[in-house]
């Protein structure tokens, strides 16, 4: 079958189809995901698109993209960008996926920098709705258009078209001065997402591996938020200004915090994929919690908030640790979009 008969609509049956034998439990999203990447059409695009055949080298493109995924690799990794809240990162393997669960950890710090600042609406512009996806087409098995997925090898699609767009985020200005600081940082997803979406906050992010220090960087220059954030290497706070000490209005992190026993029972797209440092918190998973817990009161200030991620079975025993130390005012757990308790929120006594 010469190329020119691989239109958008055969690959995205055939991908999906393929996909769906290889045991992807979203094979259409994850072949729309892999189409839009390629082609740079949006996944509405995809659809008003479905006659137009593939260029050779979009199929190259595609043939190693799909060749992956059918491998088990998350998608994340194989587009190299995924969304969060109202940005988009870049994502490369070595550095943890950042999750939704995540984003409620977000609107948590989010909180803690508005109790601590003035804050007021900006003029807002129009909101624009998210698109929705058009109904799906029917499987079509057959030949690979790539000849053998299964052998390692890469190259393929259209014509560049508009990604989706993130959607647009009604900012709220921020008195200058508020600092946040953020333990490991991973792609920067939650260090970008305060900055992007409070500006005036300046934030401090670290993170004990080198190849994720360098996404963040990548990540924040990509935004335009050099002036906002500082991105820093090493082991929790050890690598920020001592005289910044003391300074933070709140401390945010999503540390690893799987128990080392429950960590080789995680997926293997999970565990095939990403980085240990970013998952096992120890025996009980709370082993870099309790770190940051004693550092904590050293970082915040008087009323500063602490706001962690953690495991839905050990989250109570983080609170009943913070209650157990002094200094506290509040700590409660909040529940992630699953209703699973997930977000522990502390704060510290004026
Ligand atoms: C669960 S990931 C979170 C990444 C990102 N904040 C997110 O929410 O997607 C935990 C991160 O903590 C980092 N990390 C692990 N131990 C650390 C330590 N002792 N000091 C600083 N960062 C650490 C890991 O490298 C990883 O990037």
């Amino acid at each position: 079958m010469a190329n020119e008969a691989w239109t958008v609509k055969r690959i995205l049956e055939w991908t999906r189809g393929y996909l769906e034998r290889k045991g992807d439990e979203h094979p259409r999203l994850s072949a729309e995901w892999l189409i839009s990447d390629v082609t740079g059409l949006s996944r509405v695009q995809i659809y008003m698109n479905f006659d137009k055949p593939l260029t050779p080298s979009k199929l190259d493109a595609m043939h190693d993209a799909v060749v992956r995924r059918g491998r088990g690799e998350p998608l994340q990794y194989v587009t190299g960008e995924m969304p969060f809240r109202h940005i988009v990162l870049h994502c490369e393997r070595g550095v943890l996926i950042p999750r939704p669960e995540t984003e409620v950890l977000v609107d948590a710090a989010l909180e803690g920098v508005d109790a601590a600042t003035l804050t007021f609406p900006a003029i807002l512009g129009e909101v624009p709705e998210p698109a929705q996806d058009k109904a799906a087409d029917e499987n079509a098995e057959g030949a690979s258009p790539f000849g053998d997925v299964s052998a390692e090898k890469g190259e393929a699609l259209v014509e560049e078209g508009a990604k989706p767009a993130a959607p647009a985020e009604p900012p709220v200005l921020v008195e200058p001065g508020c600092r946040v600081l953020e333990i490991g940082t991973g792609t920067g997803c939650i260090a970008l997402s305060i900055a992007s979406e409070r500006p005036g906050t300046r934030v401090v992010a670290t993170d004990l591996s080198p190849q994720a220090v360098a996404l963040a960087t990548r990540n924040r220059d990509a935004l335009g938020l050099e002036h906002a954030v500082t991105v820093v290497e090493g082991d929790l706070a050890s690598a920020v200004d001592p005289e910044l000490m003391g300074t933070f209005a709140v401390l945010v992190s999503n540390p690893p915090y799987i128990p080392s026993a429950v960590v080789p029972t995680l997926p293997q797209e999970v565990i095939g994929y990403e980085p240990g440092l970013a998952l096992d918190g120890g025996e009980d998973g709370l082993d870099v919690f309790r770190r940051i817990l004693e550092l904590a009161p050293r970082a915040l200030l008087p009323g500063g908030m602490l706001c962690c991620e953690l495991f839905e079975d050990n989250v109570g025993t983080a609170a009943e640790l913070v209650r157990a130390q002094s200094g506290w005012a509040s700590a409660d757990v909040r529940e992630d979009l699953t209703h699973r308790p997930r977000v522990l929120v502390a704060v510290r006594e004026e």
